[in-house]
């Protein structure tokens, strides 16, 4: 297990596997408002450790030795796992769903409508910092992740996975909608842990990215889901291009 201070390395090697950005450009310019690009249907093939192994196609190359963590965050409903997803089958990248990774406790816990605590969080998060290591150092260009990340301090402790390693480029999507949106998003969702009652004390200890968060792209996610996964993607992008810049 890696501790909170260890050494990242990235065994010195470009990634083998070409992901489809190419691909991705290509289906944003011939779909501006990207209406006909559905979700990706995964299969909600996730192995036990949340790597989905997803199926888009690898028609384009990423900058060689350079390696990305993208990070979904927000608070419960906002649409973390949806735009996660999306991202990760367009860029052709591991993806791992944060909620796979919480103990049962705090499963328990929030089922029960009874908020996390950051101790409850604190080990979680470095869960999360490790796996997204993990899919690095095992030769992939990038992985997407969900994470609430709620606060300042949680984001900061993710901000440790690159500290060793200038290649290695962290970014949050913050995606944000006020309470009423999420609120209902979180009370039709069928199936899920979360009660909607657990939406008000996530926006209580919500620690907005201030503009010092440089690493921050947001994302207005109160609007249909095709415009959101369109302007998530096309902000990916345009980060990549900034880094190999
Ligand atoms: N822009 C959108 N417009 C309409 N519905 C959306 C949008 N984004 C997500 N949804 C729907 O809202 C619900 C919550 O989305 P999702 O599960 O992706 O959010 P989440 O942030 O991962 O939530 P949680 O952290 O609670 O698991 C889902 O039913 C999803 O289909
Ligand atoms: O930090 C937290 O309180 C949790 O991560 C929550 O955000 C849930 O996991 C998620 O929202 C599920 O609905």
């Amino acid at each position: 297990m890696l501790s909170y201070d260890s050494t990242v390395t990235l065994n010195g090697q470009s990634p083998s596997s070409p992901t489809n950005i190419s691909a991705a450009r290509a289906s944003l310019s011939s779909s501006p408002k990207a209406t006909r690009q559905p979700v990706p249907a995964l299969s909600n093939g996730n192995v036990p450790n949340g790597v989905v192994a997803n199926g888009a196609q690898a028609n384009g190359q990423q900058a060689p030795g350079e390696h990305h963590i993208w990070l979904v965050t927000g608070p419960a409903g906002c649409g973390k796992s949806t735009v996660a997803k999306y991202l990760a089958a367009s860029l052709n990248l591991p993806y791992i769903e944060g909620d796979e990774y919480h103990p049962k406790a705090n499963v328990e816990k929030m089922s029960n409508g009874i908020p996390l605590t950051d101790a409850d969080r604190w080990d979680w998060l470095t869960a999360l910092r490790e796996e997204s290591l993990r899919h690095i150092n095992a030769g992939n260009s990038g992985v997407v992740l969900t994470c609430s990340a709620l606060k300042r301090k949680y984001r900061d402790v993710i901000r440790v996975a690159p500290y060793f390693s200038p290649n290695l480029h962290l970014h949050f999507i913050y995606l944000h909608a006020p309470e009423e949106v999420l609120l209902r998003r979180v009370s039709q969702r069928p199936n899920h842990f979360m009660p909607a009652s657990m939406v008000h004390s996530q926006l209580d200890i919500l620690e907005p990215p201030t503009v010092e968060e440089t690493d921050v792209l947001s994302v207005d996610v109160a609007r249909p889901i095709d415009e959101v996964m369109a302007e998530a993607l096309d902000k990916v992008l345009q980060t990549m291009d900034k880094v190999r810049q």
